[in-house]
Formats: C-alpha cells, sequence, structure tokens
C-alpha cells in the first residue's frame, strides 16, 4: 500500500522548458549583479564557498566565481552551490510576478485526489527546497505549498544515488515498499527502485526505450491503490 509519494519537479509535475527557457535564464541574466550585491550575506557565502570547494579553486575571486557559475549553468550542472543560489535569485522573478511555476493540467487534480486519500506527498528534486517551495508557493494554480509534507534536494544525495532513496525513507519514517517515487529519468528511478521503493516514470515528451520502469503520460493515469 502507498502511503508517500515523493515527485521530481522538471519533466515530471513541470515542463523542462520552462526551467531551461524561463528560470536557467533569468539566473544567468541576474547572477552577477546578485551575487556582487550580495556578497556578504551568510547564505550567499556559504553558496559561493561551496562552489570554491566543488570546483577545486579555493582562491577564486568573485569574478572568478560568477565565470564559473554561468557555466555550470550552461551545462545544467547540478551544482549545489549554483542551486542555492538560482533560488535566491528566482525569488524576485516569482514574488514581482514576471513568472509562475509551471504545473502540466493533470498535476494538481492528482495531488488533491491523492491527498483525499490519505497520501502524504513530498517533493525531491536537485533544485534547493527553496527553490521547490518558490515554484510550488508561485505556481500557475496558485501557492500548493500546504500540499507537501516535506521536501528534499541534493543535501540528502543525489537522484542518481540509492543512498538517497534510503535517507528519505528514514526522514520521512516510513517502509520503501510504501513509496512511490515519480521521475522523468529513469537512472533516477533505477536508484529508489534499488532502494525497495515503487516506481512510475513519466513521459512527458520523447519516449524512453531504455528504461525498465512502468511508464504513464501524465498524473491522471496513476492510481496508488492499484499499486
Ligand atoms: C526546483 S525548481 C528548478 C529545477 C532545477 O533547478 C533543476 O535542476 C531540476 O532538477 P530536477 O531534479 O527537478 O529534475
Ligand atoms: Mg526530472
Amino acid at each position: 500500500m502507498i502511503r508517500a509519494i515523493v515527485t521530481d519537479i522538471e519533466g515530471t509535475t513541470s515542463d523542462i522548458q520552462f526551467v531551461h527557457n524561463v528560470l536557467f535564464p533569468y539566473a544567468r541574466q541576474h547572477l552577477a549583479a546578485f551575487v556582487r550585491d550580495n556578497q556578504t550575506d551568510e547564505k550567499v557565502v556559504a553558496a559561493l564557498n561551496a562552489v570554491r570547494e566543488e570546483s577545486a579553486a579555493p582562491q577564486a575571486s568573485l569574478d572568478d566565481l560568477i565565470a564559473t557559475l554561468i557555466g555550470f549553468i550552461d551545462e545544467d550542472r547540478k551544482s549545489p552551490g549554483l542551486k542555492a543560489l538560482q533560488g535566491m535569485i528566482w525569488r524576485a522573478g516569482y514574488v514581482e510576478g514576471q513568472f509562475t511555476g509551471h504545473l502540466y493540467p493533470d498535476v494538481l487534480p492528482a495531488f488533491e485526489r491523492w491527498k483525499q486519500q490519505g497520501i502524504a506527498l513530498y517533493v525531491y528534486s536537485s533544485g534547493s527546497v527553496p527553490a521547490q517551495k518558490l515554484l510550488f508557493g508561485y505556481s500557475d494554480e496558485g501557492d500548493l505549498t500546504s500540499l507537501f509534507s516535506g521536501y528534499f534536494d541534493t543535501a540528502v544525495g543525489a537522484k542518481r544515488e540509492t543512498q538517497s532513496y534510503h535517507n528519505i525513507a528514514e526522514h520521512i519514517g516510513l517502509a520503501p515498499s510504501s513509496l512511490l517515487f515519480l521521475s522523468d529519468i529513469h537512472q533516477e528511478l533505477d536508484a529508489a527502485a534499488q532502494a525497495g521503493w515503487h516506481t512510475l516514470q513519466l513521459i512527458r515528451g520523447e519516449a524512453d526505450n531504455a528504461s525498465r520502469h512502468h511508464q504513464v503520460n501524465d498524473f491522471s493515469q496513476i492510481n496508488p491503490e492499484s499499486i
């Protein structure tokens, strides 16, 4: 019996194009000014130090770090330091109404149905927890944050590593066999399945013939009671 559903964001609840054509360019455009203006902020300092460590450049200047971060954005690197900064930068875009968090139309009705069935909802994304809360807090469908019991980012581990799913199960306090992970990326689902989770793959666009996971095209095709 499924007692909690953990969902990925990009390619699962939300269009990859929104992330790549709206969020990433916005962060790219505002990154240098944001970092310079907020270079003494505790969270910015921590993120920049994480980038120094990740890029093995302990003496990197602010200009060096900005160039590194732009490179990370362009290669879609799931860098925790970059992801933390992106979340901080996106806040202004959401709050000023420059964009809303994209949601496929099948997502909210499914979340509401699952909640009514007594299933707890969680998010696991490479985007930072504050970035996840912004996307769902300023979504196309309004503020959905009250639907979620918790959020996970790469602080629990990378999405393709089995240990991350053991860690999440421990945080949630439920057996892996009662957890369902939804993602568009079969390598993430492989890791979750290895940890004993149920898995479903969202195919929002191109087919994935290399996957061994059950596939659906949208959330209306998911019935946790039949898993
Ligand atoms: C949390 S909103 C932005 C998504 C993001 O930055 C990202 O890297 C997407 O990663 P996901 O794990 O959701 O595919
Ligand atoms: Mg994804």
